[in-house]
């Protein structure tokens, strides 16, 4: 059965992108992968100044409110790279808190979608037509981890908090 996730208290919360799971890219914190994807946005454009701003929010929707601004100028290669980008942050959410990890993990082969109303992007939208991109990063993040664990289990590895 299909999965549907949107809003964080709702079932499945934990794998909206405002769910409280800092994570650690390139040497620096971020309270949610919101943050850090909101934030990359502005990665050498002329609003860079917004990062720091963006970094500091207290919460996930004030993150997005300032990276959704229209009079900011996006980095020039934003649609080239915003998908690599939000793989990267939900990779190393997943990989981090091994609670949520269990859960990702126990959805086993099921289609995940972000059952955004609005989101055609990153989710479904009203109509379910949406591109879903978020859901398929985190199928293609569960087939990941998957296979990170059976190599760990090969060499002896483990996972790392
Ligand atoms: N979960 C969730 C949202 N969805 C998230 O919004 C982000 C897309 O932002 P943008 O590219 O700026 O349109 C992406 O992380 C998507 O998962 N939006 C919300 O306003 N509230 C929410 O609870």
């Amino acid at each position: 059965m299909t999965i549907y996730f949107y809003k964080v208290w709702q079932p499945y919360g934990c794998f909206s992108n405002f769910s409280s799971h800092p994570i650690q890219i390139h040497g620096t914190y971020w309270s949610t992968v919101e943050h850090y994807y909101q934030a990359q946005k502005f990665v050498g454009s002329k609003d860079a100044v917004i990062i720091p701003v963006i970094h500091a929010a207290a919460t996930p929707e004030e993150a997005a409110a300032l990276g959704r601004c229209n009079s900011r100028t996006l980095r020039l290669d934003w649609d080239v790279v915003k998908t690599q980008v939000m793989r990267e942050a939900v990779l190393k959410k997943f990989l981090t808190h091994t609670d949520i990890r269990e859960i990702l993990l126990a959805t086993g082969d099921e289609m995940i979608v972000e059952n955004s109303p609005t989101d055609y992007f990153w989710g479904c939208g009203t109509d379910k037509t949406g591109n879903n991109h978020l859901g398929k990063i985190l199928m293609n993040v569960r087939e990941e981890i998957r296979r990170l664990r059976l190599y760990s289990v090969i060499t002896s590895d483990c996972l790392t908090e």
